[in-house]
């Protein structure tokens, strides 16, 4: 470890930390050592010198108030394998990922996302009656919303189901794209370049990139022709990327760019909300007397004569704050996605040297004993209590409520689409159903879920599949929604296009 470097686990010649780093459920270990070596601290992974960050003062002090230095990614050789460095989360700093950001902006900035609220309502309806008729299928029903969300403000293309369709495929592209990229799938060629020199036959990970690549390719200018076709016989729908592809030239996008710049949305957009949505069930289940007083609130604010809509959500303090609170307990990506320097940093009594990686371990934020009260509880009323969910006494300087967004200039840019879609399905769904554990068929026991059972072997936090009962709360309610499903025809109809198969030519 050079000197200048915070402190940080003690390293070995060559390998640095790389020995005892733990990719299994990683913001596990990064939060350990958090505890160990204090709030900003460093590790070296081989030569490469990074920095890990956990607590909201120094979040908010050396990434999100230095964003002119603190914006690049680091190189993930096996990402530009797959996307050649397109994927816009993972663009490096500089002019591809300015123009691609900035057009990205466009859609899903603040107000832009006031033009999605129609099919996001629509889609909430579909999920509300999918969920009436087989709630055992929570899963995909969810996945499905995501989806369909993101492919109709994108493309301009509603996907009605998920078996047997283009959302199904994608999924399990998801899976194989998310099994590539994994670190630990792969040697660390990022630290030992001589690496990428291996031919592949003896680099299976190589191939597996390759095949990825070429799926991948399939499905985003499979989409993106989708759209110029309807464009050219005039059957436009007004969505994303018709608006993007009129305006190539005023963006300077160029077809990769384009291809990608739609493909980024799908990829970034869809897994992130569905996980969001299946937390926030799995909190609900394990919570009862949380699922009582959000129910109890809805009730006394909604009543059982209407759906809630948006603008409820205002009047609505504790669904918020059991919002902000399956943010904190589950964050969906716990250590967001890395940062890089671009150039030498003096951050407080430190040097870091240009090109170090950044990691922001939200979870350890999330977590952190000094800010919050019993972290490792789930209990929403923190946020009720306090703007930040933060125990008195505590300097709010840094704190804000979405650290699970990231930050700085690479701050996620779908926030508010996302935020939209889980306010109003947090709302129709305790509107709508009762949660529950689900019974055993054969012991007819109840079947626990743990919140900590996740799935350690993704990127982001994924808890294991469980099962849950979930009934509507009254026939006129089940009935309600219905009818709602059926008004929402309308809204599907503009999207209602074809949509390629990933097999197709
Ligand atoms: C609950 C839902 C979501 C969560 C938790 C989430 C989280 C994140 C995080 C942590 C990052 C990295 C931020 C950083 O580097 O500091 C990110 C980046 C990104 N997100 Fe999201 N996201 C969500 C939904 C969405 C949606 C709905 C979209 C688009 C439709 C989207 C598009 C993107 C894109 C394009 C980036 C890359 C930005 C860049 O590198 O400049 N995300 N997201």
């Amino acid at each position: 470890r050079e000197p200048g470097l915070p402190p940080g686990p003690p390293t070995i010649p060559l390998l640095g930390n790389l020995h005892h780093f733990e990719t299994r459920g990683m913001y596990l270990k990064l939060t350990e050592w958090a505890k160990m070596y204090g709030d900003i601290y460093s590790l070296k992974f081989g030569p490469t010198p990074s920095i890990v960050i956990s607590s909201p003062k120094l979040l908010r002090e050396y990434v999100d108030m230095h964003g002119a230095t603190t914006s690049d990614r680091p190189p993930v050789y096996v990402a530009e394998l797959v996307s050649g460095g397109f994927e816009l989360p993972l663009t490096r700093y500089g002019e591809t990922w300015r123009i691609m950001r900035k057009a990205a902006h466009d859609m899903i900035s603040k107000e832009a996302c006031n033009r999605h609220l129609p099919i996001q309502r629509a889609e909430a309806s579909q999920l509300m009656f999918d969920l009436v008729g087989s709630p055992q299928h929570f899963y995909t029903h969810l996945y499905r919303y995501s989806a369909s969300v993101i492919t109709s403000v994108v493309y301009g293309v509603h996907c009605p189901k998920y078996h047997d369709s283009f959302v199904e495929q994608f999924d399990h592209f998801t899976m194989r794209l998310e099994a590539a990229l994994r670190p630990g799938n792969s040697p660390p060629v990022d630290m030992f370049p001589i690496l990428k020199r291996l031919p592949e036959f003896v680099a299976p990970w190589k191939t597996r990139c390759k095949e990825v690549r070429k799926q991948q390719r399939e499905i985003f200018f499979g989409m993106l022709d989708l759209v110029i076709e309807r464009l050219k016989n005039e059957q436009g729908n007004e969505c994303f990327m018709e608006y993007v592809v009129e305006r190539q030239k005023h963006y300077n996008l160029d077809r990769e760019m384009l291809g990608y710049l739609g493909g980024s949305l799908l990829q970034a957009g869809i897994d992130t909300t569905a996980i969001f949505l299946q937390s926030m069930v799995a909190c609900i289940i394990t919570h009862p007397h949380v699922q009582l007083r959000a129910q109890q609130e809805i009730d006394d604010v909604i009543g059982p004569d209407r759906t809630p809509d948006f603008p409820d959500i205002e009047n609505l303090p504790y669904i918020r704050a059991l919002i902000n609170e399956v943010h904190r307990f589950c964050p969906v990506a716990p250590t967001a996605i890395p940062h890089a320097s671009t150039t030498d940093l003096r951050l407080g009594e430190y040097f870091v040297p240009k090109e170090s990686i950044i990691f922001l371990n939200t979870w350890g934020i999330y977590r952190h004993e000094d800010y919050y009260e019993n972290p490792d509880v789930f209990e929403p009323d923190r946020y009720v209590k306090s703007e930040f969910g933060t125990k008195p006494g505590v300097d709010p300087t840094g704190c804000r409520n979405d650290f699970v967004f990231g930050g700085g200039r690479r701050r996620c840019p779908g926030s508010h689409l996302a935020n939209n879609s889980i306010a109003l399905n947090a709302m129709n769904l305790l509107w709508a159903f009762n949660f529950s554990r689900a019974k055993d068929p054969v012991t007819g026991q109840l079947i626990d879920v743990d919140l900590n059972d996740v799935n350690k072997e993704a990127i982001l936090l994924v808890q294991k599949p469980f099962k849950c009962q979930i009934t509507p709360r009254s026939e006129g309610r089940a009935k309600m929604i219905q009818a709602q499903f059926e008004a929402a025809k309308g809204t599907f109809q503009q999207f209602e296009g074809r949509i390629i198969s990933l097999t197709e030519e």
